[in-house]
Parts: structure tokens; sequence; C-alpha cells
């Protein structure tokens, strides 16, 4: 089976592509890539006036199976990724049981071969059950093709055990991926402390909570030589502590997800629990210093950290509403409409911090077009408006801020291994 992938704007960072040209994909890898290309018996796909990308991955989603599927399950989260344009997501352990030994991560890939549509790369947890006192055991978790090791959810609070996960999965090659949150100075907090939250009246979760633990991984890293790979980044302070690590040769890269670089926490007034995510939305200042690192290269990709939640822990009172956006089917349309179009971020930028940008931390051969490869590719219609509905998302999570928006720039079409998954809105299973 061959596709000709005719006439798109090529954007391939990693081989610093930016160019009309033809893609041939062939048995589910990718054949040539050149102008004009002729091939017989192919399917045309006429991708003019579209973006013709490598596969875009989101290396931070809650797919919740096992054990929550009443929030998302395996295939109800591929199918929102394949439409959002995600060919791979790797996704967090705090499922129940926790993915902390190889028979729950053989699971997630076999329910994943069985019932999704893109491809799942699990991450394994730090500790065993989460529970932050015993390492997992990390060599089984590689063996069962898990990419990485994180307590997401929740901080590894006792920088001794952080300390010896970071040397014992340096040994694996396995990057860990930190949630940086002080527990006891985010206690019942529900917004960022500062000024919006005295006037809404709602306890505070201080900057502080997350910088004193980035500083500490930082440490950590420097000392141990080893990976440390910072989630869900969200204050000016972060960035400024990552930007200086980097500089000095610490090895620390960082995400940001596409709500922390949008929305500030004013529009925590609204009291809609859509609204209510750890970390919790930041001020303008940190907005602005989020998108700076995201241009000066600080941050390294950007993931969705996709948090699915059923409605009833959602439609509550904000004090009871549990922390998390649905954001894998909205990512590439915000930041299309919010920062390609108004130009403060450009096509190729764009492109590699959702593909070389997280290949690179993980070490998978992903992210590039590179001939000889799996086929996976997103092709996005810069042009193409459409309003967030989340009564059509093919989440079962509709927990979102951005409900109702009008967004420039979609994903149009969604090829994994050089099948088309996802077309103009609809999902194509055979
Ligand atoms: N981000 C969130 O607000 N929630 C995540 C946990 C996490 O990413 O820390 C979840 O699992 O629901
Ligand atoms: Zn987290
Ligand atoms: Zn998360």
């Amino acid at each position: 089976m061959k596709l000709l992938i005719r006439g798109g704007r090529v954007i391939d960072p990693a081989n610093e592509i930016d160019a009309i040209m033809d893609v041939l994909v062939a048995d589910g890898k990718i054949e040539a890539i050149a102008p004009n290309i002729q091939a017989e018996g192919a399917i045309n796909i006429d991708a003019a006036g579209k973006w013709v990308c490598p596969g875009f991955i989101d290396m931070h989603v809650h797919l919740r199976e096992p054990g929550f599927e009443y929030k998302e399950d395996i295939a109800s989260g591929t199918r929102a990724a394949a439409a959002g344009g995600f060919t791979t997501v790797c996704c967090m352990p705090n499922t129940d049981p926790v993915i902390d030994n190889a028979a729950v991560a053989s699971f997630v890939r076999e329910r994943a071969q069985k019932s999704g549509v893109v491809n799942v790369l699990p991450i394994g947890s730090i500790t065993k059950k989460q529970a932050g006192r015993e390492l997992s055991e990390m060599a089984e978790l590689v063996e069962a093709g898990c990419v990485a090791v994180s307590d997401d959810g929740l901080p590894v609070a006792d920088s001794a055990i952080m300390r010896n996960a970071l040397q014992y999965a340096d040994m694996f090659g396995l990057p860990v991926l930190s949630h940086c949150e002080d527990l006891n100075l985010a206690r019942d907090g529900q917004m960022h402390e500062g000024y919006y939250s005295i006037i809404y009246g709602l306890k505070g979760i201080p900057a502080a909570a997350e910088e004193i633990m980035v500083a500490r991984d930082i440490i950590l890293a420097q000392t141990t030589g080893a990976q440390v790979h910072i989630c869900h980044v969200s204050t000016a302070g972060s960035i400024d502590m990552i930007r200086d690590a980097q500089e000095r040769g610490v090895q620390v890269s960082c995400e940001v997800t596409p709500h922390h670089l949008i929305l500030t926490d004013e529009i925590v007034g609204s009291y809609d629990a859509d609204t209510k995510v750890n970390p919790p939305l930041r001020p303008l200042e940190d907005v602005v210093a989020l998108r700076e690192g995201l241009l000066d290269g600080t941050i390294d990709c950007i993931a969705t950290d996709h948090a699915p939640h059923h409605l009833e822990s959602k439609d509550c009172e904000y004090n009871l509403a549990a922390f998390g956006i649905s954001g894998l089917e909205t990512a590439v349309a915000l930041i299309m409409d919010k920062l390609v179009h108004p130009q403060i971020l450009d096509a190729e930028t764009m492109v590699s911090l959702f593909t070389i940008g997280p290949a690179d931390i993980l070490g998978i051969n992903k992210g590039s077009l590179d001939v000889g490869t799996d086929a996976d590719i997103t092709i996005v219609d810069p042009e193409l408006v459409r309003e967030v509905n989340p009564r059509e998302f093919y989440s079962k999570g509709k927990n979102t801020p951005f409900k109702g928006m009008v967004l420039k720039g979609w994903p149009w079409m969604t090829i994994v291994s050089g099948r088309v998954v996802y077309k103009e809105g609809k999902i194509i299973t055979e």
C-alpha cells in the first residue's frame, strides 16, 4: 500500500526542510521526500495549502486505563490524540494499579495494540505504587517498553529517594520526569497564590511550591550528572533556574502546556472548575516568561498534560473539584491560533516543539521524516477555523476552559505507520 501526499508545505525541522514537496509512504515507512514524485498505484492525498509534518508526540498524557476507565480509556484517549494531531503519546503511570511493574506496562501496551489508534509509550513510576518510599524495578520497566519514569500527580518528596532514582534511571538511559510540588506549601490550595486568590477568596498555591522542587531537582541532577526533565513548568522563577542550569551544563529539560502558555489566573474568577489545574494557571508575568523560554530554547517541548476527568468531579464547588484539563484535542489549534498566527512562534519552531523536541528527550527514533522510519505524519490545515466543542471530543473528558473558543489552524489528517487514522474531523478505523 502506497500513499502519495502531494504538494504540501513539508516542515521537518530535524532535517531542516521547509518546502513544497511530495511525501511517498510505502509499507508503513517514509519512502521518499522530493518535489513531483511519480508513484504508480499510490493513493493520492492532495495536501496543497497544508503543513505536512513528522507525527506530533505528546510526552505527557493521562489515559487513565487501567483503573479509571470512567474518566478515559486507551481507546478513547488515543482517538482524542489522533483527532488532536498526535501520532505518539506517552501515558503517565498514575493508574490503578500503578504502572510500577512489567505486568501493568505490558497490559497498557497490549490494550494499545488492540484498542488504540496511535502509538502509546508507557511511562513507569519512579516509586512502587507512587508511594514515594521504594524505587520501582526500572530494569523490568525498560524491558516492558517504558520510555521514562515519573510519579506524576505526586512529587517525589524524599530527596534521598529522588537522588537514587536519578542515578538508577541514568543506568538505563531513562529520563526521570519530575512533577515539582512542595506538598506542604501547596496543601489545600485551589489556584495560584497572589492578587486573584485574595480577590476570589480561594486558598493559594505559591509559585515557591513549584520552584523549591525545581531547584532541588537541578541540584540533584548536577551532583549526580544524571538527566532530569521538569513536567509542566509554569513559573518565571522555574524558567530562570532551568535556563541558568542548562547554561552551566546541567542535564535538565522541561515541557510546557498550552494552557500555561495562554491563560492567566484571572479567569479562575468564573469559578468554572475547568480552570482548576495542577500546577495552577499563573499571572501574566509567568506567561510572558514561559513564552520567552519557548523562544530561546529553554523549554524543549510542548506537552498537553491531558488530564480527563468525569463530569461529577468538575461540576461541583471549586474547592472540591479535581485538578486537570482535557488537552489533547485543542493543543495544536491553541498554539496555531494564539502563538503561530500572531507571529509569536514561527512554524518550524512550533513543529519542532511537538516532534524532535520530545523525541530527543525520550531518546526515541521518531519526530522526523527520515526515509526508512515509521510513516507517522501530522497534516495541519493552518487556515481551518473551528469552534472548540467538548461535546464533539473523542475524549471522555469534556473538561476544558477553552470551550466555545473559535480557533484558526487545526489538525487535518493524522497518519500512523502509513495508516490514515484521522481525517477532517473523523476517526478512521477499518
Ligand atoms: N495536571 C493535573 O491537574 N492533573 C493530573 C496530575 C498531574 O499532572 O500532576 C491528573 O492526573 O489528573
Ligand atoms: Zn503533574
Ligand atoms: Zn500530568
